[in-house]
């Protein structure tokens, strides 16, 4: 079958956009998902987003991992509502429904701003604080990113977490709102350039634990540069807002 693909990247966390409103996607084939993220042998990308249609919804956004395991992904919703946008579902302003719920975004230009879901899993630990921001995330501070050695100790943790296991965000505090953020992820089994749902519970993390006193936070990241916002009540985290590019890369057909 001759597959129509769109690869989109969002601060270098990159995606393979399906237009699947047609239901065309093999989705039990997992073999087919890794086959597409390999930078080798297929289309090269962190992951695989299809967009379908919903009742409700302007429209339904399914990720799978590289290894074919479902979550949700931050960066990629940002890239499925840029998609979306160029598939004319919708114009600059969304509902849609993802496997952690339905989320609002809104887009300009380049720029997409998405609503995560509310954050009340958080749990602080010895030298780390875990949080589920649509997906498992460890988050750890350390003292010098450039030189850390983030897939070795990434992978450690992720495997030391019971299955699912957890992505893994190793951090560096720059100023008071400003933390640099490296992600070992799982599912891709590797370092990628940037995480939306790690950054998003590296942010809330840091205001937990008093490393913050802003609810506005900057995260650069590999890839480029990300923002998280958002209000606390109580211990629980809503209105949070993660915000930043989603591009557009090339498109093409693959044989699958
Ligand atoms: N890159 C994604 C995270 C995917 C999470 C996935 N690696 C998992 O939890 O298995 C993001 O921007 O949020």
């Amino acid at each position: 079958m001759n597959l129509e693909f769109y690869k989109y990247q969002g601060t270098g966390n990159d995606f393979v956009m399906i237009d699947n409103r047609t239901k065309i996607f093999p989705k039990e084939k997992t073999d087919i998902i890794s086959h597409l993220c390999d930078r080798h042998f297929g289309i090269g990308a962190d992951g695989v987003i299809l967009i379908e249609n919903d009742k409700e919804f302007d429209f339904k956004m399914i990720y799978f991992n590289a290894d074919g395991s479902q979550t949700f992904c931050g960066n990629g919703g940002r890239c499925a509502v840029a998609f979306a946008k160029y598939l004319n579902i919708i114009d600059s302003k969304t509902k849609f429904i993802a496997i952690d719920g339905k989320h609002f975004a809104e887009i300009e230009n380049d720029i997409v701003s998405l609503k995560m879901i509310d954050v009340d899993e958080i749990k602080i630990q010895e030298n780390s604080v875990f949080a589920y921001t649509g997906t498992q995330h460890h988050v750890e501070m350390v003292d010098n990113l450039d030189h850390f050695p983030v897939f070795e100790k990434g992978r450690k943790i992720r495997y030391s977490y019971a299955n699912p296991g957890s992505n893994v965000n190793f951090v560096q505090q720059i100023n008071n709102s400003t933390f640099r953020v490296r992600t070992y992820e799982k599912g891709v089994e590797d370092e990628t350039l940037a995480c939306g749902t790690g950054v998003t519970a590296v942010a809330i993390a840091m205001h937990k634990t008093n490393k913050t006193n802003s609810n506005s936070i900057s995260l650069p990241v590999e890839g480029g540069n990300l923002e998280v916002s958002f209000s606390e009540n109580n211990g629980v985290y809503t209105n949070v807002f993660l915000k930043g590019p989603a591009k557009f890369v090339f498109s093409g057909k693959i044989q699958i």
